[in-house]
């Protein structure tokens, strides 16, 4: 076999403990005893297969609870599958629980060390490393300091800077690029890079679909423990983004009262509104630099888009999303909190969040700014407004073609010619 992993025919059970077992006898004779068995089993994965080539990156994707850390955990030899096979060939490295092999009352340097040599390293290896180690947890002035004085994100980039110094063959990667701020995520990204440029091979988990598609040169995509589809990003990502549009569909109430925004147009769900609508977007308005309400912007000036949210009851980390669209369907740019790095908490209640563009260098035209709050997967939409707040882009000039109007001069050089003529004289 050439293949780095196989996969052949896994499946994984778990035991499902249920919550309404009954607390008293008396409890037990009122449910009639149903309530007696406690648990009972259930496929967490099922009839899995793929192969992965050596230096091959694979993503993974799924809703939450498809099953996806529980294969990267099979494959990282921690557990064993109830049916099928899983072969790997080489050293294996998996980033998985950052941090959780990290003792609180040993310093980050004491850490590195034991880390180090757990993870196949000589005591000599750890030592040449040490620095590089340090530099890239940026952690320095903290080095000598127990870990317990360390915050979360310290102890994650301390995890991944001691995994990342080892060489592994195949290297598996759990969501740890949500952790930590921007810089050090993009560090993370670039390190990853580097080790497929290596010729290792990658499994990477991640709940965002355009990290993956950058990233990945195949996905397997999971729902409920299946495998669904595996082959070309670009075709299992598109699949995995209309399930969950589909999802959306699902969720949206059959019918919900008319409310007119103040731009004056109607919303009506399942025609330019979609969602669960357990938090509704209650107004938007779009923002000229003085903070007036517009529906005309001239292009190049900013723009802030400013979402009212009401949350009746507690919603985990939901996110924004905001996509600029072209009349005629172009999407010119659509971008949400999370790509931003942004990690909301749990919001209830009344709200208020402004995206602000420094400047929106679009062509002239008519655009429509959509705008959305999503479950924190983006499993589906809590509400999504489409095609309802209308903005016009006036340019000066109204010969250029295209999406953007990027902002330029032409420069003539009556002189070149003469110039020229001089030098090959
Ligand atoms: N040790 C365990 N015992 C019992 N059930 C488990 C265990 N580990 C995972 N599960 C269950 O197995 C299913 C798959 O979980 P898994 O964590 O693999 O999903 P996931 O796709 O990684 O989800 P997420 O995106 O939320 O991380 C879920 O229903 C989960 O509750």
């Amino acid at each position: 076999m050439n293949d780095a992993i196989v996969v052949s025919g896994v499946g994984k059970q778990f035991v499902r403990y249920h919550n309404n077992k009954p607390l008293t006898f008396q409890e037990a004779v009122l449910q009639g005893f149903r309530g007696m068995k406690r648990s009972d089993r259930f496929w967490a994965l099922q009839d899995i297969s793929f192969q992965i080539g050596p230096g091959r990156m694979v993503g993974l994707i799924g809703r939450n609870g498809s099953g996806k850390s529980t294969l990267l955990r099979l494959i990282g030899g921690i557990g064993r599958p109830d049916r099928g096979k899983i072969k790997v060939r080489g050293r294996i490295r998996a980033l998985l629980d950052l941090g959780v092999n990290l003792h609180p009352d040993l310093t980050g340097r004491e850490n590195i060390f034991i880390n180090g040599v757990i993870a196949g390293l000589t005591r000599r290896e750890v030592q040449r490393q040490f620095e590089s180690i340090v530099e890239f947890a940026e952690l320095a002035p903290f080095i000598d300091s127990p870990l317990r004085t360390y915050s979360t994100g310290m102890r994650m980039r301390l995890g991944f800077a001691i995994a990342v110094h080892t060489w592994p063959d195949v290297l598996l990667v759990d969501e740890v690029l949500a952790v930590g701020d921007l810089a050090f995520q993009r560090k993370c990204l670039d390190r990853i890079a580097q080790f497929k440029a290596e010729g290792c091979t990658i499994v990477f988990v991640s709940h965002d679909e355009t990290q993956i598609k950058q990233l990945c040169d195949e996905v397997v995509y999971l729902r409920q423990g299946q495998l669904v589809a595996w082959g070309e990003p670009e075709i299992v990502v598109g699949q995995y983004l209309a399930d969950n549009r589909e999802k959306t569909h699902r969720v949206t109430p059959k019918e919900h009262s008319i409310i007119k925004t103040a731009m004056g147009t109607e919303l009506r769900v399942h025609e330019n509104r979609f969602g669960s609508l357990e938090m509704e977007i209650i107004n938007v308005r779009l923002l000229d630099k003085q903070g007036v309400p517009i529906t005309e912007l001239l292009s190049g000036d900013p723009l802030s888009i400013e979402i009212e949210y009401l949350a009746p009851a507690p919603i985990p980390s939901p996110f924004f999303g905001v996509a600029i669209e072209r009349e005629d369907g172009v999407i010119c740019y659509d971008t949400t909190t999370l790509a931003s790095g942004e990690i909301l908490p749990t919001l209830q209640g009344r709200g208020k969040i402004v995206l602000h563009f420094k400047r929106l260098d679009l062509n002239h035209g008519q655009y429509y700014i959509n705008v959305g709050i999503y479950q924190s997967n983006g499993d589906f939409a809590y509400d999504y407004h489409w095609q309802v707040y209308p903005l016009l882009i006036n340019t000066s000039y109204l010969y250029d073609k295209g999406v953007l109007k990027v902002p330029h001069v032409w420069q003539f050089d009556p002189a070149y010619d003469r110039e020229q003529k001089q030098i090959y004289k």
